[in-house]
């Protein structure tokens, strides 16, 4: 995707699964808005080839359209409505709509029925989007950055909201987000977008496991230097270490990376680069790894 002569996107390969959560997890900027229109049919791709629900978006009609539900960053039309007026008139667009006052309770805004739209505060403005997203019993749900301004408890609420889609009623969900707790939380598989490229993908805990891959043992030599190495086996270094001092080594301390080090260093190095192209599948990067298979640790940790 290039805007003039800007790319935006580069390479993205992407296969999502009937009834699956996938997270696009990525930084500002990174071209997760962009995927997600293009993906919806908002936006004409420069090149490269898109399936949703079997229909090229660029061709898609409004029997395609029905089967999608949409929660888009900004959405500030209907302002004078009032909400149950407004999911009263939305389900006569579709044909077998939920029931609006069932809906509201889905949501959290029974109290808020009577409320105009503009009255709204911005969690529950956004609990409206996603009750008119979901109005039509869409097979496909796109969530752009869905919980922006939520309080935790909101958040909370939508989480299990979305967990109930997936699990009870086999909704696909395509969810962007730069909150990694959340892709962790939400997601049956993540692919991580920096700078238009896909940096790694695989489920949460597949990126977990390389994250962790490699200890970090830091020590204090006995010639009073500070030492650190990067190992699989942090017990046997730590042994040879023992055997080598004769004693307790000193200032001991074993560490391995978090998936959050590992996602900041990622984003760190993709902002850097702009390298390391890759599939959605983890199999990614012009060398055949992904970033998660690579430093584990972000720089300014690591030493000689
Ligand atoms: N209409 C446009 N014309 C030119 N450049 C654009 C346009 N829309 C987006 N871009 C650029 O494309 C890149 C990707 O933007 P996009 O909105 O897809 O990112 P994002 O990952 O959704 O970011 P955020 O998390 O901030 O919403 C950015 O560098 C942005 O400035």
């Amino acid at each position: 995707m290039s805007y003039g002569s800007t790319h935006v996107l580069h390479g993205i390969d992407l296969d999502i699964r009937r009834g699956e959560i996938f997270a696009l997890l990525g930084p500002n900027g990174a071209g997760k808005t962009t995927t997600v229109e293009i993906l919806e049919g908002f936006r004409r791709r420069s090149g490269g080839e898109v399936a949703v629900l079997g229909t090229d978006p660029a061709h898609g009609d409004d029997a395609w359209r029905g089967r999608i539900g949409l929660v888009l960053q900004s959405w500030r039309d209907h302002r004078r409505w009032r909400v149950a007026e407004l999911l009263t008139h939305f389900a006569l667009y579709y044909p077998a709509p939920r029931d609006p006052a069932g809906l509201l309770a889905l949501v959290g805004l029974t109290e808020q029925a009577d409320q105009q739209v503009d009255r709204l505060s911005g969690g529950q403005r956004r609990r409206l989007d996603v009750a008119l997203a979901i109005i039509g019993r869409p097979e496909l749900l796109f969530l752009d950055e869905p919980t922006t301004g939520f309080d935790p408890e909101a958040r909370r609420d939508f989480h299990d909201l979305v967990e109930r889609l997936a699990r009870d009623e086999g909704v696909t969900i395509l969810l962007t987000t730069h909150d990694l707790a959340e892709a962790e939380r939400l997601a049956d598989r993540i692919a991580v977008l920096v700078n238009g490229r896909i940096r790694a993908g695989g489920t949460p805990a597949e990126l977990a496991r390389r994250a962790a891959a490699q200890a970090e043992v830091r020590w204090t030599a006995p010639d009073g230097s500070s030492r650190r190495e990067r190992t699989e086996d942090p017990s046997q270094l730590v042994w040879e270490l023992h055997q080598e001092t004769g004693g307790p080594v000193a200032d001991l301390e074993v560490r391995r990376p978090t998936l959050e080090d590992t996602y900041l260093h990622m984003v760190h190095q993709g902002e850097g680069t702009g390298a390391g192209a890759g599939s959605a599948d983890g199999r990614g990067g012009a060398d055949g790894h992904t970033a998660l298979d690579g430093p584990a640790v972000p720089d300014g940790e690591k030493s000689a």
